[in-house]
């Protein structure tokens, strides 16, 4: 089976220029990362601040070009210097970010956010592009209504939904989350995970979730990808990882880490288990 993503021994240096006071210098933010994602499945990526995480979902997204390696799209070979990348490749993913608030235009209606994808990426006409944001709304427990309201006037939860369903119009087959619900209240966290987990069912996304906190990915994850200082020390499937952390590093974080499940999570993850 071909995977939806595929990245083998992806490198990130960053060259920081020297100043008078400081010479010259190169972060090493990834040191050679492989991994790879199934259809409908999620990879969740786990480290403390500074491990290296956003900079791989900038690169799994094609904003941002990784300075060695590979990385293969729906079996297809991503240009990682990002000369030659294609609509169709670029449309295959996704980002939805941390901050529902940062994320969407103040001055734009809610409909227009949503079938702005449309306008920039498509031909498709005016009132389809409508119809299709309708619908979209709907799908991630939104109303008609809002359609013509603006960001202001929605909850984080709201808005997070929102930026879900922005990133969904083009009907992506891979979602890069980057700490989607950090920002959130506890039950409004699991209202949106829940939502996530709805939608990939639905679509057959897949996903890459990008997280500090151990409880929210213990729910949501099939595998598990921990990074430290550029390198994935670990990664396998949620349970082996959870249950036999290997690395020094995976030990001291889990046994850090509050047990802060919710009853609705808990739920979820039983049925998931089940299923
Ligand atoms: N544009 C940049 N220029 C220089 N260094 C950078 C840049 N972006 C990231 N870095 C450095 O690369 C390393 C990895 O950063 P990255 O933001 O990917 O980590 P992270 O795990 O996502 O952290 P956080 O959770 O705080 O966002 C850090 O040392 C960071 O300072």
């Amino acid at each position: 089976m071909t995977h939806v993503l595929e990245a083998r021994n992806l490198v990130r240096d960053y060259h920081i220029p020297g100043s008078l006071f400081r010479k010259a210098r190169t972060v090493h933010a990834l040191k050679g990362v492989s991994f790879s994602v199934d259809e409908g499945k999620t990879l969740a990526i786990v480290g403390e601040s500074g491990c290296g995480k956003s900079t791989l979902g900038r690169i799994i997204t094609l904003i941002d070009p990784a300075t060695a390696g590979e990385l293969l799209i729906d079996g297809k070979k991503v240009d990682i210097a990002r000369d030659g990348l294609t609509t169709e490749m670029r449309r295959k993913v996704q980002i939805v970010f941390q901050n529902p608030y940062g994320s969407l235009n103040p001055r734009q209606k809610i409909g227009d956010i949503l079938a702005e994808p449309l306008v920039i990426n498509t031909k498709v006409p005016a009132a389809e592009r409508r119809e299709r944001a309708m619908t979209m709304l709907k799908k991630v427990g939104l109303e008609e209504k809002h359609y013509n309201r603006y960001p202001h006037m929605f909850s984080g939860g709201q808005r997070q939904r929102i930026a879900i369903a922005r990133a969904l119009m083009l009907n992506p087959k891979l979602l890069v989350l980057d700490e989607p619900v950090s920002a959130l209240d506890l039950s409004v966290q699991a209202q949106v995970l829940n939502l996530l987990a709805d939608l990939q069912d639905e679509f057959k996304l897949t996903y890459v979730f990008i997280s500090h906190d151990l409880s929210v990915v213990r729910y949501i994850a099939d595998d598990v990808m921990v990074m430290y200082y550029g390198e994935a020390v670990e990664y396998g499937s949620r349970d082996e990882v959870f249950s036999n952390p290997q690395h020094s590093y995976t030990k001291t974080l889990f046994a850090a880490t509050p047990r802060a499940d919710v009853a609705s999570i808990k739920a979820r993850l039983a049925r998931k288990n089940a299923a």
